[in-house]
C-alpha cells in the first residue's frame, strides 16, 4: 500500500545548525498519527515542511503522490500552529466568516459549514462574543474550528492541547477521533506520553532525528520496557551511546 504521506531523507539546516536530521516517514491515509518529543526536538520545523511552510535542505515530501508544496495540496490541509491566529476584537462568528471567505468557501455554504465546525468543538453557544472574552481552551477549540472549515483531508495539528485544562483535552481527543472516523488523516505534536497513547503510530523524536517509530504498543514492546516514556528513553540511549 502506498503511503498517503511520504517524508524521505528530510534534512533542515537554519544557517550552519542542522535541526532535522535524515528524516524517513511513511504515514498511512486515515491514520491518527503522532510526532512525540520534547521542546526543541524538531517537530514545529518538520509539521511546517510536511505542509509546504518550510522548504527543506534536503530531501522530498509527497502527499497524496504529488509532490510538495503544492498549491492545490495546501488547499487541501487544516493547520493548526501553536498559537491561536485569531482576531480578539472580532467575534468567534465574525473571525470564522473571515477564515471561510479566505479558504475560499462560498458565502451561501459558509452559515452552514459555520455551525457545523462550532459544533465540532462545542462553541455554539458562544459564536456571538468577542474573542477577547473568551478563556485560553475556548481559543483553542476555535482554532481548531478554523482548521475545520474547509473540510481538510489533513489536518495538522501543533501541540493542540497545551495549556488546556484535562476536561477539555479530552474532549479534543474525542473531536479527533471523530474526525478520523470521518476519513481525516491527521498529524499531531506532542511531548505528553498519554497523549500519544492515543495514536495509531507515533515518530519519536529527539534532536532532529527519529529515535523510533510504530504503534505505542510495538514501541513498548520491542523497547521491552512498559511505558512509552520509558520506551522513549530506551531508543534515545541506542541512538546516541
Ligand atoms: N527559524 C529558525 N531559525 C533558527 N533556528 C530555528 C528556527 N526554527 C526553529 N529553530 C530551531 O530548531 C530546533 C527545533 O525547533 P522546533 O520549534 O521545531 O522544536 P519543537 O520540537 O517544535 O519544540 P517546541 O515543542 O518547544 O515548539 C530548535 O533548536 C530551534 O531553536
Amino acid at each position: 500500500m502506498s503511503s498517503f504521506i511520504s517524508l524521505n531523507g528530510i534534512q533542515k539546516s537554519f544557517k550552519d545548525e542542522t535541526v532535522i536530521k535524515n528524516v524517513d516517514l511513511a504515514i498511512p491515509r486515515g491514520q491518527l498519527f503522532g510526532l512525540l518529543g520534547p521542546s526543541g526536538s524538531g517537530k514545529t520545523t518538520l509539521v511546517k515542511i510536511i505542509i509546504g511552510l518550510l522548504n527543506p535542505t534536503k530531501g522530498t515530501v509527497h502527499i497524496d503522490n504529488q509532490t510538495m508544496p503544492s498549491l492545490k495540496l495546501m488547499q487541501e490541509i487544516g493547520y493548526m500552529a501553536q498559537s491561536d491566529a485569531l482576531y480578539s476584537e472580532l467575534t468567534a462568528k465574525e473571525n470564522l466568516q473571515f477564515f471561510a471567505s479566505i479558504y475560499g468557501i462560498p458565502k451561501k455554504k459558509q452559515k452552514q459549514r459555520i455551525q457545523e465546525v462550532a459544533k465540532i468543538v462545542d462553541l455554539t453557544d458562544h459564536l456571538d462574543k468577542t474573542l477577547e472574552h473568551y478563556s485560553g481552551g475556548m481559543k483553542r477549540r476555535m482554532s481548531l474550528a478554523v482548521a475545520l472549515l474547509h473540510q481538510p483531508k489533513l489536518l495538522i495539528l501543533d501541540e493542540p492541547t497545551v495549556g488546556i485544562d484535562p476536561v477539555l483535552r479530552a474532549s479534543i481527543w474525542q473531536d479527533l477521533k471523530k474526525l478520523q472516523q470521518q476519513g481525516t488523516t491527521i498529524i499531531v505534536t506532542t511531548h505528553v506520553m498519554d497523549e500519544a497513547e492515543k495514536c495509531d503510530n507515533l515518530a519519536m523524536l529527539r534532536d532532529g532525528y527519529v529515535i523510533a517509530q510504530g504503534s505505542p504498543e510495538q514501541l513498548i514492546e520491542k523497547s521491552n520496557t512498559e511505558t512509552l516514556e520509558e520506551a522513549f528513553l530506551h531508543y534515545g540511549k541506542i541512538t546516541y551511546e
